[in-house]
């Protein structure tokens, strides 16, 4: 009809219009009606064929996800190219996701990353639910991050703190990149409590160069998005610039590992021989000795790789905002100062143990990871079977987003969420408050190492506030734009200016 009366008047081009129209029209009304009937969630008009919801995505992710669920609603289902993802940013959306159907979003979604750098998704982090990664999980809980074993190598954290302190007492004439200075921290505590030897230090060499350009790499390489992970045809046509420096960095890293494997068969190494705790690659290598068709060179590097890249950024990126948000409110800061003054004194330094007489400066840390969380949507997760959120039908096969930094951010969960004060946490037991704050994740894939990382950042965050006075190189403020990747780092490095405090001068001295 339309056709027809169109026929006597239309030109070419209104045909096409028309065409189209009728195209989009029914296309809409198809996928309503199916999404009606089959109960999903609701959805964004539209879902461009091939792309589905990708021309929707922009960088930081979780912005643009708040964005997006502010304007459709807390519960959605989209389309990332092939991939259904179901994105929620509810506190009880996220409790019926990690409650009744915590087993069923159990499963990682298989990206390129957990394919290559994953070891064909076998590390704790990207291996599906089963017998593999609950068999991985308990000797991380057990072995690895029981506190027994964090209370063992709690001299190696103190004694990296100390050589912090001392290091910036030597350079303080001087403004201080406090990114870089985490960074290397973090990842020394970490290769000491692994590998029993540090690697960024004045006395590396070759060693340490390969070591920095593996960690760099790594950074960057996690930081790309491969669309080939939701638009597979891409990888057909060779788009596989990333793949390839993935491949690249993975030969890279099993090289270099093995060596520092083969280099502690030896026992030659003076640093790994004098040291006085058990490192986590021993526990890993006496399981090997018993269960050696199981615990596998190959395995325990995986397993000792991920622990590092899981391990590092998260723990240093967070210290980095912490000192940002400090210095732009040095009321904070000093109170976090008089704070340990009063329980810690200038005759020690803050230990790990004090952590439960410094209730602001827990304070301090929560309220950053609620501003600026690690994991700002968790690490996806998937549905290994059907089940029921928020009402809806949720297919087998669909990724899982939630948005906890759009919960952080809500007013209707936190008044004036955007201000930082670490007074809201005043008598919060740890780092989780029901299910609007849980910077660790909650049930089964929660994170395993929030004890270690705790522990890491509250000590160095009340050392540093302990032995100096800190405040911004200049008068305006720190600059607090989040920049690219899955960690939220801060887009630009913070450089601090600081002085040794009068009164702790004779302490640091013995640092
Ligand atoms: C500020 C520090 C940290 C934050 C905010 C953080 C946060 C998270 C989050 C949100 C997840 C995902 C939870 C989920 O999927 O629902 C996770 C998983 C994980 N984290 Fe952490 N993390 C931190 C430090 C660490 C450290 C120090 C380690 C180990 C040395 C670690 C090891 C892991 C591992 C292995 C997983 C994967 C667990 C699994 O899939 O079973 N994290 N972390």
């Amino acid at each position: 009809m339309l056709m027809y009366i169109l026929s006597h008047s239309a030109t070419v081009m209104d045909y096409i219009f028309i065409t189209i129209a009728l195209f989009v029209a029914s296309y809409w009304f198809a996928t309503h009606i199916y999404r009606k009937y089959s109960n999903l969630p609701p959805t964004i008009f539209p879902s461009i064929p091939i792309i589905g919801h990708l021309y929707l995505i922009k960088n930081p992710l979780c912005r643009t996800l708040a964005k997006i669920s502010a304007k459709h609603g807390p519960i959605l289902l989209l389309r990332f190219g092939s991939r259904k993802v179901l994105l929620v940013s509810t506190p009880s959306l996220s409790e019926e996701c990690f409650t009744k159907n915590d087993v069923i979003f159990a499963n990682r979604p298989r990206l390129l990353y957990g394919k290559i750098l994953g070891s064909n998704y076998t590390n704790l982090c990207t291996a599906s639910y089963g017998d593999h990664w609950r068999k991985l999980r308990r000797i991380a809980n057990a072995e690895i991050f029981s506190s027994f074993r964090l209370n063992e190598l709690h001299e190696v954290r103190a004694d990296e703190g100390r050589l912090l302190i001392r290091k910036l007492a030597t350079e303080c004439s001087s403004p201080v990149n406090m990114k870089k200075t985490f960074h290397e921290m973090t990842l020394n505590v970490m290769m000491r409590m692994i590998f029993g030897k540090r690697y960024y230090c004045s006395k590396m060499k070759e060693e340490g160069k390969k070591f920095q350009e593996i960690s760099k790499e790594t950074f960057l390489v996690g930081d790309a998005s491969n669309l080939g992970d939701h638009l597979p045809f891409l990888n057909w046509f060779g788009v596989r610039g990333v793949e390839k420096r993935m491949i690249a960095l993975q030969k890279k890293r099993n090289a270099f590992f093995q060596g520092v494997i083969e280099e502690y068969r030896k026992g030659k190494d003076e640093e790994v021989k004098n040291k006085k705790h058990k490192t986590m690659m021993e526990v890993l290598l006496e399981l090997q000795e018993n269960e050696p068709k199981y615990y596998t060179d190959d395995l325990i590097k995986t397993f000792l790789l991920n622990l590092l890249s899981t391990g590092t950024d998260t723990s240093s990126g967070t210290m980095e905002w912490a000192f940002a948000l400090l210095l732009n409110h040095p009321h904070v800061l000093k109170k976090a100062q008089n704070e340990i003054d009063n329980h810690v004194g200038k005759e020690r330094f803050v230990d790990e143990s004090d952590m439960g007489n410094l209730p602001y400066l827990r304070c301090i840390v929560n309220e950053t990871l609620r501003l600026y969380p690690a994991g700002p949507v968790l690490v996806p997760h998937e549905s290994s079977e059907e089940c029921v959120v928020g009402g809806y039908h949720i297919p087998q096969g669909t990724m899982l987003l939630v948005n906890q930094w759009a919960m952080h951010h809500d007013p209707d969960l936190w008044s004036d969420p955007e201000s930082f004060q670490p007074e809201r946490f005043e008598g919060i037991e740890g780092a989780r408050d029901g299910f609007r704050f849980m910077p660790f994740g909650f049930g089964r894939r929660c994170c395993p190492g929030e004890g270690l990382a705790t522990r890491i950042m509250g000590l160095t965050v009340g050392l540093l506030i302990q032995c100096f006075d800190w405040e911004r190189p200049g008068e305006e403020m720190v600059d607090m734009t989040e920049g690219r990747g899955i960690t939220l780092p801060k887009a630009q490095p913070l450089i601090a200016k600081y002085k040794p405090r009068q009164m702790m001068l004779n302490l640091i001295s013995q640092a």
